[in-house]
Order: structure tokens, then C-alpha cells, then sequence
């Protein structure tokens, strides 16, 4: 398995080193790295430090934060920049951006886990500008271009 360098910036992480759950999974579980239970106001947003720092160094790969689903689907609580994407020479804190889209007051208690991150590959271009392209099947055509059903 590749390797990423990680930094504890919160010594609580110590105990909760990001481990996949299954040998399937794609995501990593980022926990909420606060001091108290913190109450997450319908319609509001806060920054959510994970007590982690990670280099992933490699420019053919980034991190992407998502929601957790269950916490988004029966919670409302999502991400506030809807999805995160760690660049791969970010060397700063991790931080989930925590919005509660719902209608109820949500309580984060303290490493609860929030969201989650998934390390993709990242293909670089340079641009070539043309003035006409090739032909394609598609062309120009998007927008529901192919029909709706
Ligand atoms: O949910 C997130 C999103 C981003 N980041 C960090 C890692 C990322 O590499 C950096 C910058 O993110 P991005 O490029 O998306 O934000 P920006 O608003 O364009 O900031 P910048 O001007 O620093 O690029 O912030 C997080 O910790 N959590
Ligand atoms: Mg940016």
C-alpha cells in the first residue's frame, strides 16, 4: 500500500490513527478534533480541525473530503464546501468544513467521526490551444443533448 506522510497535530490522535474499516473501503474516517460537544446550528457552518496534518507529496495524487452518508442523509450534516480537495503539496491542518444543511440542531461531540478522505490519482495536463478540434461523436452537444430517460 502506498505510503503518506501524516503528522498528529492532536495527541487524542494517537489512539485514532485514520485506518480503512474493511479491507474494501475507499474512504478514511476523519474524526472532529474539538475540546467540547459543538452544536451545529441549522443553516450554519463551521471549521472543524481533525487533529491531522498529511504531505501527500506526489503531484498524480490528491484527497478528497467527503460526507459520511449516514450523517448527511439522516443528519443534514454535510460539507460546507461540498466536497474538500487536499493538494498533494498541502502540508497544513486538515480541517472538514461542517455544515449542517438540516433543520434540527446537530451536537458533534469531540472525535466523533465527521467525514471522510479518499486519496485519488491526479493526471496533470499542459494545454495545446487549438483553434478547431477534432470531430467527436458528441460534439457540442450536452445539457440533456442525448435525451432525458
Ligand atoms: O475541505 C478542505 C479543503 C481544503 N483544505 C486544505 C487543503 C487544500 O490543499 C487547501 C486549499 O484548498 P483549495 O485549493 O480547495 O482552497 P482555496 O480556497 O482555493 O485556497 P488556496 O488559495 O489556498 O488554494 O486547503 C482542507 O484542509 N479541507
Ligand atoms: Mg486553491
Amino acid at each position: 500500500m502506498r505510503k503518506i506522510a501524516l503528522k498528529i497535530l492532536d495527541p487524542r490522535m494517537n489512539d485514532y490513527l485514520p485506518a480503512y474499516a474493511t479491507r474494501g473501503s475507499a474512504g478514511l474516517d476523519l474524526r472532529a478534533c474539538i475540546e467540547a460537544p459543538l452544536t451545529l446550528k441549522p443553516g450554519t457552518t463551521e471549521l472543524v480541525p481533525t487533529g491531522l496534518a498529511i504531505h501527500i507529496a506526489d503531484p498524480a495524487y490528491a484527497a478528497i473530503i467527503l460526507p459520511r452518508s449516514g450523517l448527511g442523509h439522516k443528519h443534514g450534516i454535510v460539507l460546507g464546501n461540498l466536497v474538500g480537495l487536499i493538494d498533494s503539496d498541502y502540508q497544513g491542518p486538515l480541517m472538514v468544513s461542517a455544515w449542517n444543511r438540516g433543520q434540527q440542531d446537530f451536537v458533534l461531540d469531540p472525535m466523533e467521526r465527521l467525514a471522510q478522505l479518499v486519496v485519488v490519482p491526479v493526471q496533470q495536463v499542459a494545454f495545446d490551444v487549438v483553434d478547431e478540434f477534432a470531430d467527436s461523436e458528441r460534439g457540442e452537444g450536452g445539457f440533456g443533448s442525448t435525451g432525458r430517460g
